[in-house]
C-alpha cells in the first residue's frame, strides 16, 4: 500500500471521528459490536466510499480503537488532534495518513516503539493512560501496564496434548512460547498460518490464563507425583469453558460440572467441548448467588475443587477493549468486589472437608483481588497460595489467583 488518495484520508477521519462521537454518547455495547453493525448499516450517503471495503475497514476501526488505548492522556486536545496522535503511536505503519493530515508530526514516525513516538509530544505522560495506579494490585508495574495499552496483544495459543506432532514446524509469524504455548501476532488468520484444526489440536487461549492454570496443577495434590485421586470439579462461572477445558485435558477427574448465569455461554461451552471430544461433564444455567436455584440443581453434590473465575472489571484484558477505559469509573469496582463476595459465599458451601476453591480474576484492581481473597480467608477457608501473572511484557493479558482449602 504505497499511496491513499487525499480524499478518501479525510473521508477515513471524518467516518472515524462522527462515529467515535456517537460511540462516546451512547456506549452500551462493546466497540466491536459497534462497528460491526456500523459497517452492516453503512450505506452511502454521497461520500467517498460507497460501499466500505476491507481496507477503508480496516482505516476506521484502527482510529477508532487507537483512539481508545489513548486512555485519559492527551485530554487537553481537540479529538482529531487526539485521533491522529493515537494512530501515529499505535500503528506500525502511519505514516501515509500522518503525511496528508499532520506532516509536521512526521519524525515522531521515525521511532520504532509507541512510547518512543509518544514522548515524542510535548504533553504525553504515560501515567495518564491509566489513571488508577493507586488501585493496582501488589505486582503490577503501574507504568508498564499502562505502556501496553499503546500496542494491540498478542494471540495465544494452547496446544492440547497429544496434538503437540502438528506443530513440529511453525510458519514464521508464530513463535512458540513453551511446549504447549504459542504466540502470534493481533489479526492474524490461523486457519491461513496452521495445518491443525482449532478446538480440536489447539485452542485459542491467553498465556495468562494458560499460566495460572498450569500454577494450579502445580499447587493441587494431582499436580505431585505418584497421586492417583479422580477429581470432583465445579466450574461455577465456566463462561465458554476455558479453564474447564484446560482441566479436562490436564486434571483427572470423576465428575467435571460446569455451570453459568447465562444459557448462550454455556452453548458455545458445548460445542467447544463437542470439538475437544470432552462429554463427561454436566452444564446447567445458576446464578450461584441465589442459594435456593443452587441447591435445588447441585443438591448434595460436594466437590474437591471449584473454579470461581468470577466477573470482574476485565482490566487485565482491557489492551484488547480498550474502551472500557473510557467507561470505567473506581466506584464500579465496589460491586464487581460485592458480587464476587457473594458468589465466592455461596460456591464454597459446596466444598467438600478438604477441597479447594480457586479464585479467578482478570483484573489487576486490588479491590478485585487481594481485597476479595482476605474476605475468604474470613470466611473460614485456609489460604494456600495465590499468583498474579501479568501477561502485558508478552503482549498478553493479566491474571489473578488465590488458592483456598476448606477445612
Ligand atoms: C470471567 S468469565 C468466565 C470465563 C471462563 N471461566 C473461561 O475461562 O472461559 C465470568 C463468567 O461468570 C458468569 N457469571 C456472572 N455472574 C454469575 C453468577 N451470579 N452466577 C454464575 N455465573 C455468573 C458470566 O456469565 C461469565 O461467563
Amino acid at each position: 500500500m504505497s499511496h491513499l488518495p487525499s480524499t478518501l484520508v479525510h473521508s477515513y477521519l471524518r467516518k472515524a471521528i462522527e462515529w467515535v462521537q456517537e460511540y462516546l454518547s451512547t456506549g452500551g455495547v462493546p466497540l466491536h459490536l459497534f462497528l460491526k453493525n456500523k459497517f452492516r448499516r453503512h450505506v452511502s450517503s454521497g461520500g467517498h466510499f460507497p460501499q466500505l471495503g476491507s481496507r477503508d475497514r480496516r482505516y476506521i476501526s484502527a482510529l477508532l480503537y487507537d483512539y481508545f488505548r489513548l486512555g485519559k492522556s492527551f485530554s487537553g486536545r481537540s479529538l482529531e488532534d487526539r485521533m491522529l496522535i493515537s494512530f501515529l503511536i499505535c500503528e506500525q505503519e502511519p505514516a501515509l495518513l500522518i503525511q496528508e493530515l499532520r506532516p509536521e508530526w512526521l519524525p515522531a514516525v521515525a521511532f520504532a516503539s509507541p512510547l518512543e513516538r509518544a514522548a515524542w509530544f510535548a504533553d504525553f505522560r504515560a501515567e495518564d493512560i491509566f489513571p488508577w495506579a493507586s488501585e493496582l494490585s501488589a505486582g503490577v508495574d503501574a507504568q508498564a501496564y499502562a505502556v501496553s495499552y499503546l500496542r494491540q496483544p498478542n494471540v495465544f495459543i494452547r496446544i492440547r496434548s497429544g496434538h503437540e506432532d502438528k506443530f513440529a514446524v511453525l510458519p514464521d509469524p508464530i513463535a512458540r512460547m513453551g511446549r504447549h504455548t504459542l504466540v502470534a501476532p493481533a489479526a492474524i488468520d490461523l486457519r491461513r498460518w496452521l495445518h491443525a484444526r482449532e478446538g480440536v489440536d489447539y485452542v485459542v487461549q491467553d498465556w495468562a490464563s494458560q499460566q495460572v492454570m498450569e500454577w494450579l496443577l502445580d499447587e493441587l495434590p494431582a499436580g505431585k507425583a505418584g497421586s492417583s485421586h479422580l477429581w470432583t470439579v465445579w466450574d461455577c462461572c465456566a463462561g465458554s469453558g476455558g479453564k474447564s477445558l484446560f482441566l479436562a485435558d490436564h486434571l483427572p477427574m470423576q465428575q467435571l460440572v460446569v455451570t453459568d448465569i447465562r444459557a448462550s455461554i454455556l452453548t458455545n461451552l458445548r460445542q467447544r467441548f463437542r470439538l475437544a471430544g470432552i462429554r463427561k461433564y454436566r452444564s446447567a444455567v445458576i446464578d450461584v448467588t441465589q442459594a435456593e436455584a443452587t441447591d435445588k440443581i447441585l443438591g448434595s453434590k460436594r466437590f474437591d475443587l471449584i473454579i470461581a473465575d468470577v466477573p470482574c472489571s476485565g482490566s487485565g484484558t482491557w489492551a484488547r477493549t480498550p474502551e472500557q477505559l473510557h467507561f470505567f469509573t473506581p466506584e464500579q469496582l465496589q460491586d464487581f468486589h460485592n458480587r464476587q463476595i457473594s458468589i465466592v459465599k455461596q460456591a464454597c458451601r459446596y466444598l467438600r472437608p478438604g477441597g479447594y476453591l480457586a479464585y479467578i480474576t482478570c483484573s489487576v484492581f486490588r479491590q478485585e483481588n487481594e481485597d476479595v481473597a482476605d474476605e475468604i480467608r474470613q470466611m473460614g477457608l485456609t489460604y494456600v497460595n495465590g499468583i498474579l501473572i501479568t501477561g502485558y511484557p508478552a503482549g498478553g493479558d493479566s491474571m489473578f489467583m488465590a488458592l483456598f482449602r476448606a477445612s
